[in-house]
This record gives structure tokens, sequence and C-alpha cells, in this order.
């Protein structure tokens, strides 16, 4: 099929081709339907019987019936995905036939930081280093570095960075490097020696040593800003300084307009600029989307280019090329008048091993591996992604202007950014109580009310009659790390459960105010992530249910010998089975699948449980919950175990807890069912064939757990704590159960 209407088509910007399972995937959601609907009528028949069976059997059947309807409801949201799926294709080779280079739009990259500690500079100067690399015009490039943490430290590791920079793209577009990260371009094994690298990596080595050092001390001794024209920028850190409180500082290190600031082969440099808004204890900051508001701001007074690029300081690009790729969509005329957002995915730089935590799973929570035409493209998930700036000011027919000229995204710059009025404006917009009052946050820029402020800001976007897209090049576009200690993944991912509830239940839920204002398809695809912390409901009765019966020999599934037995063997083998086909089919291993359900499990029980509770907590006004930050320091011995393809627990932490008990009650229910087996007692004939099958699916899960409560002895196994209080409970509640099932 073709895209690019008005372009000859032998030479396409872009296309697209519905996949071939599409068909496939419609027939089977119509048998599946089918089969829930008989499922959920034997669940009501059984409860209308009810004068007949006992309460117990009563409360059984309801609860499953709960969880069963928790799972028919994600099953239905997630068919949104499979009705369309598309794939897309750009050629960005075809760019130059319609547009010359000099026409080029402008490029903000904003780049998030918040914590020198958590954050480590050199990471954050080194994805500033891939972006300004970019194959791209360097005139037309700005980045702007978004410092929360206001740390002195981040400021100067990149006044360091500027100076390295003027090296280091030159010899990029010389040499026609890919990788761009100097970090990940010097650790990868296929370089080729000339003097002229080893004089290059030298230099970057020089840099690293001098700004860990810097870092580690804390402080910057004045002997490193000798010669500096940033000195003046380094004494707004004074006494009073601190991280919730101080100054928007705004230094501009490279200037493009500036003859100084060219690289050393005479080239121009982008732009680079350091924001750190200003803080104040007592007005809220939004986070992460009042960082970026902060910086749409910012950018607006100095460059306003008309396409934004958001970026986390752990992701940088794999790919020089991507913005030609966005291009091939941009100089599409029909595309380009409504479309709001292209989204690359984010791929973990794994070094190609398979990751325990099932890293994959980040993708394909936030990011559906295809595109949906008409329907859906995918949301936005915070990084890796490029805005059209209008974009944050109304939908695409009614602009909602900002409050000041300068802030409207046609507005044209015409000083230069170091000029005294430039910079006064730059420092009044980013100031802390400059949004009292205005729309923003409300009805322009990043959306505030929700901690996963990238998905309710894309959701919002959408909503307004905003189209976006997602462009899944071969080639993943950027790579970042993941969290290598399972408490800072389900410390994530607990956040986005909460994130994702607020906008569950707020007024404009993605259910009824999604469906009504982009099609039911478009609400149900957005309430599969919206109701996502949900899962905790069906993960946690069947992980907990079914084993306590078996244990008492009472059977609550379906007998072998029923007609029901081969309904629930078609309604499990189903739903997993497409989950394994659509993850193999969009390149994953099996082992990796493996990982990846094993951690929606456990994530079932920990962090959705959790999620749902502080949600609930923070509704009623009892506790609040803030974005806390994932660490991205990688620990010499935690890196080692993480890819041997260790679990790392380590802490003492609540969390643990449901997720050990579900481990010793499964264990014990599937030896006390072997037993029983074993023995020749009848109670595989007496139907406990599913709960047997259940209990070791679940075991088999929890393996590496087992291992981490009685086979190890490093830093990264369970607490003892964990384990003792799992203990304690596990055998408390199969007490209850002794007393409830035998009543
Ligand atoms: O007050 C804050 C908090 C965070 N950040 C930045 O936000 C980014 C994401 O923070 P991180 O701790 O890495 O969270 P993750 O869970 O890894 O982030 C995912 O989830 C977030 C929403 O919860 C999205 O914003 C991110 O883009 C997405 O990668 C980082 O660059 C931070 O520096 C800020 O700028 N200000
Ligand atoms: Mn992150």
């Amino acid at each position: 099929m073709e895209g690019g209407k008005g372009l000859r088509a032998a030479s396409p910007l872009h296309t697209f081709e519905p996949l071939r399972r599409t068909a496939l995937n419609r027939i089977f959601a119509a048998f599946y339907t089918c089969a829930i609907i008989v499922l959920l009528y034997r669940h009501a028949q059984a409860l209308l019987n009810y004068s007949t069976t006992s309460l117990l059997y009563f409360s059984i059947t309801l609860s499953l019936l709960i969880s069963d309807l928790v799972l028919a409801f994600m099953w239905a949201a997630a068919q949104a995905f499979r009705v369309r799926p598309i794939r897309r294709k750009e050629f960005p080779e075809n760019l130059k036939r319609v547009i010359k280079e000099e026409d080029f739009p402008g490029l903000d990259v904003f780049i998030c930081t918040a914590d020198p500690f958590k954050e480590p500079p050199m990471n954050v100067v080194n994805t500033a280093l891939s972006l300004m690399a970019y194959d791209y015009p360097p005139e037309k490039i700005s980045v702007y570095v978004s410092d929360d943490g206001g740390s002195a430290l981040t400021l100067f590791a990149f006044t360091e960075a500027a100076k390295f920079a003027s090296y280091w793209l030159p010899f990029c577009r010389e040499n026609n490097l890919m990788e761009r990260s100097p970090e990940v371009y010097f650790a990868s094994s296929n370089l080729s020696w000339s003097p002229e690298f080893e004089k290059i990596k030298m230099m970057y080595e020089n840099m690293k040593a001098k700004v860990e050092h810097v870092v580690d001390k804390g402080e910057i001794s004045d002997e490193y800003i000798i010669d500096n024209p940033h000195r003046e920028a380094f004494k707004k850190w004074t006494k009073d300084f601190t991280r919730t409180d101080h100054p928007a500082v705004i230094q501009v290190i490279l200037d493009r307009s500036d003859r100084e600031d060219k690289d050393v082969s005479g080239n121009y440099l982008p732009n680079l600029i350091y924001v750190s808004r200003q803080k104040s204890k007592t007005s809220p900051h939004h986070f992460k989307a009042g960082a970026l508001n902060a910086l749409l701001r910012v950018s607006a007074v100095m460059t306003n280019a008309p396409i934004v690029l958001t970026q986390d300081c752990d992701m940088f690009s794999n790919d020089p090329k991507t913005p030609l790729r966005l291009l091939c969509y941009l100089s599409d005329p029909a595309i380009q008048s409504n479309l709001a957002y292209v989204q690359f995915p984010q791929r973990f730089h794994d070094k190609n091993k398979d990751d325990i935590y099932g890293c994959e799973y980040k993708r394909l929570f936030k990011i559906n591996p295809l595109g949906f035409d008409g329907l859906m493209g995918p949301n936005y998930v915070g990084s890796g992604c490029f805005f059209q700036r209008r974009a944050f000011f109304g939908g695409p027919s009614e602009l909602v202007p900002p409050e000041f000229d300068e802030l409207n995204p046609n507005h044209v710059v015409d000083k230069p950014i170091k000029s005294q009025e430039i910079l006064e404006f730059a420092h009044h917009v980013a100031g802390c109580n400059y949004e009292n009052q205005t729309k923003w946050g409300y009805l322009n820029g990043f959306r505030y009310g929700s901690l996963v402020e990238d998905y309710y800001t894309g959701f919002r976007l959408q909503c307004e009659g905003w189209k976006s897209l997602f462009c899944n090049p071969k080639r993943a576009a950027f790579l970042g790390d993941n969290p290598i200690t399972i408490i800072d993944l389900l410390g994530q991912c607990k956040r986005w459960c909460i994130g994702l509830f607020e906008v569950a239940f707020s007024k404009y839920n993605t259910l009824i105010y999604g469906s009504r204002s982009m099609g039911i398809f478009m609400g149900l695809a957005y309430s599969h992530y919206a109701f996502w912390p949900l899962w905790c409901i069906p993960v946690i009765h069947y992980s907990f249910l079914p084993q306590l019966a078996l244990l008492n020999k009472v059977c609550i599934l379906p007998k072998t010998s029923e007609p029901w037995f081969f309904l629930y063997v078609f309604l499990f083998l189903g739903a997993y089975g497409q989950d394994f086909l659509d993850f193999v089919l969009d390149g994953g291993s099996v082992k990796r699948w493996w990982n990846a359900q094993r951690m929606w499990m456990i994530r079932g029980l920990t962090c959705y449980l959790f999620g749902s509770v502080e949600y609930l907590l923070k509704s009623l006004g009892i506790s609040t919950h803030g974005f806390t930050l994932t660490s991205k320091v990688q620990d010499d011995e935690q890196s080692k175990r993480y890819w041997q393809g260790t679990f790392e627990f380590g802490v003492a932490s609540p969390l643990f807890v449901p997720l050990t008990m579900a481990a010793i009650i499964n264990l014990f229910s599937f030896l006390y069912g072997l037993k029983e087996f074993l023995v020749g007692s009848n109670i595989m004939d007496g139907g406990l064939f599913l709960q047997m099958v259940l209990s070791g699916l679940i075991v088999l899960n929890c393996l590496p757990i087992y291992g981490a409560i009685a086979l190890r002895n490093d830093k990264g196994k369970m607490p003892t704590q964990v384990t003792v209080i799992a203990t304690f409970l596990s055998a408390a509640l199969s007490s209850s159960a002794y007393l409830i099932f035998n009543q």
C-alpha cells in the first residue's frame, strides 16, 4: 500500500502494510469471545444455584467470577491492538527529492535529568553527545538539558562535554560512525585503530576521569573553573541553594551564532543550553511534566524550533539518521497537518543477553510493537519521541494560544540567544510561580495530574484529535539501560501503577471519555494500560485459592471428565499462546518470553497490588506519593549477578512478602498433590488435575525465588526477615483455609 500521496510511486517516502496475521487474529477473537461468554455463563449459573450449595461454594464462585471478569476485560481491551496491525517503513534516501537540507525544520532536543548521584552526569553527557552528533544540519539542532536536581556538578560535566564535542562531532562525521555515544563507541569491539582514534579516545578518557572525580568529591574546586566563561554561573550555587529551593539557572554553553563555538573542522556546533528551573518548597513543581513545560517555554523564547524531541538521560541515540525518518512523515502534508508525535522504540542496551527481568515487557507494556493505522499509532512513552511543538497548544484545528506571543509555536525568534533580553525572559518563564493561573499542564503543554505524565499527555493529545505514529526501524533508534535490581524495577512499576490509576479514575478516564473522543477501539487500547494494576486481582486469586483448595482436597476447577475442562484449557492456552506468538513473531526469543511472563506474575503479586493500595491511600488523602527516581548507577557486584541471570532481591521490602508467600504455598500444595498422586489416591480423577498443573506452573516460575530463599548466600538473596514473615503468614493463611474448608 502506498503512503505519501502525491509523490511519485517509484520513490515513496513511507509505506505501510497490514500484517498477515490480521484475519487470523479476528477469527480467533470471535472464538475466544464465545468461550468467555460460556465461562461467564457457567459462573452465573453456579451463583444462581446458590440455594442448593453452601456459602463457601458461593464465595469461591463469586471470587472466581470477579477474577475471570478482570481477565476477560484485559483480554478484550488487548484486542484493540490486534484488529488492524500494520508495519510501517520509511525511505530516508528519497528525501532529497522533496526537501532541501536548508529547509529542514529546526529541532529542539530536551534531555531530562534530576539527580547527579542516581543519574551519573557522564551518562547524561553521553546521551547529549549522541544527539548533538545526529546526521542533521548542526545549526538546526539545539540541545536543552533540564537539570531538575539543580546540580553544579551536572553543569560542570556539560562545560567539559562542550569542549569535547568540538572534536567528537567531526570525528563522528568523518568516520561515519553509527554509535555516536562515545562511551558505547569506545566500548564496542570492532574499532579500527588510527592515531586520530587514539587521540580522541584519550581526550574522552581524560574528560571522563575529570568529571567523575569532581562528582565523587561532590564539589567543584576552584582550579577546575579557571579560564572558564561559566564562572559567573557557578556563583549561583550559594549556601542557600538546595535542590528543592533555588533560583533558575540558565546557561548557554554552546551558541551556534557565536563564531568561536565552531568545531575543530570549522563547522557549526549545535546550541547547548543548561536549564535548571526555579524551585521553591511552596510551589508544586509537577515532576518531569513540570520540567518539560519549563523547557517548552525556555526553548520557545530562545529558539522555538517546530520539532521537539524528549529524551530521558539514560537513553542514547543508536542511529544518527533517526530525524530523517521523521522527516519522511513530516514532508507528507496529509500526515503533517494533524500529527502530534512520532514515537520511536527504546530498546535495551542488553549486550544480547537474555534479561532475567524480561526487560522487553517494557516494550510490550508501553509500546505496542505494531502500528495501528486509522485506529492507533502508539502512546507516548516519555523518551525517544518527536513532537510538533504546535501539538502542545490546542487541537489541530483550534490553537489555544499561550500567555505571551513569544511562546506561540508560530513565533519567529529574531534575537541571538545570548542577548540580555532573551536571557532575562527565559529566566522569567522558568520561574516556579510562572504557571500560576495559566493553562500550562491543563490545556497547554505536558499534562499534570498523573505520575505517568507521558501516557497521560499522549492520551490527551489524541483525544484532542491529534494523531501519532510509531516508527520501528530495524536498527533501534535509541538504546538504554534498565534497572538491574528487582526492587528498582518494582518501584518503578509501582509508580506507573499509581499514575495509570490516576488517569483511569479521573474525569478524562480512558473508557468513557477516551471512547467518546477517539472511538471504542482507541478507548479500549488506552484502557488496557489505564487498568493495568487490576491484573493483581486474577494473579493473586489464581496463586492462592486453587492451591489452598488443593491442600484440602477441594476441587474448584473443572474435572478432567467434564466438558468444561476443555473450555479452561482453550481459554488458558489461547491467551498464553497468542501472547507467545505475538512476542516471538516480533523477534523475541522463547526464553525472553518466559522471563517476561514470569515478571508479569511477579508484578501481579507485588507492585500491581501495592500500587493499587497506595493509589487508594493517596486518593483518601492518607498518604502522598511522588516521582521516585529509578537509579541508573550500576553496582559492580549487582551487575555481575544480573548478567549471570540471578535475581537481585537484597532489601527487606514488604513488596516481597506476598511473592514469597505464593512461592511457599504453591510449593507445598504441589508437593502435597504429588504425594497423593504417588500413593495412588484418586485425587487426579477427583478433578484436582487443573489445580495441580497451576501449582506446578507457578512453582516453575518461582524457581529463582526458592534459590534466593534457601540456596544463596550473596547480598542479593532474599532477606531472612522477609522469609520469616512470609512463612509465618503462609502458615496462618493455610490454617484459616483449613478451618474454612473443613467447617
Ligand atoms: O522530578 C523529576 C523526576 C524525573 N525526571 C526525569 O524523568 C526521567 C524519567 O525518570 P526515571 O526515574 O528514569 O523513570 P522511568 O520509570 O525509567 O521512566 C519511564 O516512566 C516515566 C513516567 O513515569 C517517563 O517519564 C519516562 O520517560 C519513562 O522512561 C529521567 O530522565 C528523570 O531525570 C525529572 O526531570 N524530574
Ligand atoms: Mn528511566
